[in-house]
């Protein structure tokens, strides 16, 4: 196990282009060799029969969990549609679920967040902006980083007159483990544009909290 760890080697360097980094991928052996360790650090055989497929299945899980590393939200907000009769108030979509995984813990953080934003010219596609919530959702996670993330992919993309985004989660890390407080929530805003006015911000929060449907 030691020289599979060590032969790993993670390469990081910046990709000028998109400040990214570029991450040499372990081999799938590698990553169920990892999955292995971790049984046994948690106190199982991973031998016995039943968890005999489990690094394979926990290997392509991750593939899906943290796929947003392979998605470009740029490419997600690419299509707008100017044909909107001059509609020019807020557009808000809220209560879009997500689940993420914080970078401390690998722990989920669940819950919901908002999007409000005053187009400029154009629309976008309304499942578009819950596509980008799980482009960064899908990724090792503060939810203060994903907040910013959200907020930031939608104000370069359109360039709208403002956008806020709020989200509301629940960290596991906090509640299955450490500190051990059910049913606290966390909640984190993003304004910009108009939105950085106090009574914009109080109209989107009134509009995400008004009664649903
Ligand atoms: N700001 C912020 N903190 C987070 C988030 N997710 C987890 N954390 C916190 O990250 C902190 C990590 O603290 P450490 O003291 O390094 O780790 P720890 O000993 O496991 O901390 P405890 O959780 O208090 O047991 C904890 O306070 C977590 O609650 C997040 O999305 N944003
Ligand atoms: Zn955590």
């Amino acid at each position: 196990m030691d020289n599979v760890v060590k032969s790993l080697s993670v390469e990081r360097a910046i990709s000028p282009s998109a400040g990214k980094f570029i991450i040499k991928q372990p081999t799938q052996a590698q990553a169920e060799d990892a999955v292995r360790t971790l049984i046994l650090w948690a106190g199982d055989d991973p031998s016995r029969e039943g968890l005999l497929e489990t690094p394979a299945r926990v290997a392509k899980a991750y593939r899906e969990l943290y796929r947003g590393y392979q998605e470009d939200a740029g490419a997600i907000l690419d299509r707008v549609f100017e044909e909107v009769d001059g509609y020019q108030d807020m557009v808000l979509v809220r209560d879009i679920p997500f689940h993420s995984h914080c970078e401390h813990h690998m722990v989920p953080f669940v819950g919901k967040v908002h999007i409000g934003y005053y187009p400029n010219g154009g629309v976008v596609g309304l499942s578009k902006l819950a596509r980008v919530v799980d482009v960064f959702a899908r990724r090792l996670q503060t939810q203060e980083t994903m907040t910013a993330q959200i907020a930031h992919a939608i104000e370069t993309s359109l360039k709208p007159h403002g956008v806020a985004v709020l989200v509301e989660a629940e960290h596991m890390c906090m509640s299955m483990r450490g500190v051990q407080k059910q049913g606290s929530s966390t909640l984190t805003t993003q304004y910009t544009g108009r939105f950085r006015d106090a009574a914009e911000q109080v109209r989107f929060f009134t509009m995400v909290k008004s009664p649903g449907l």
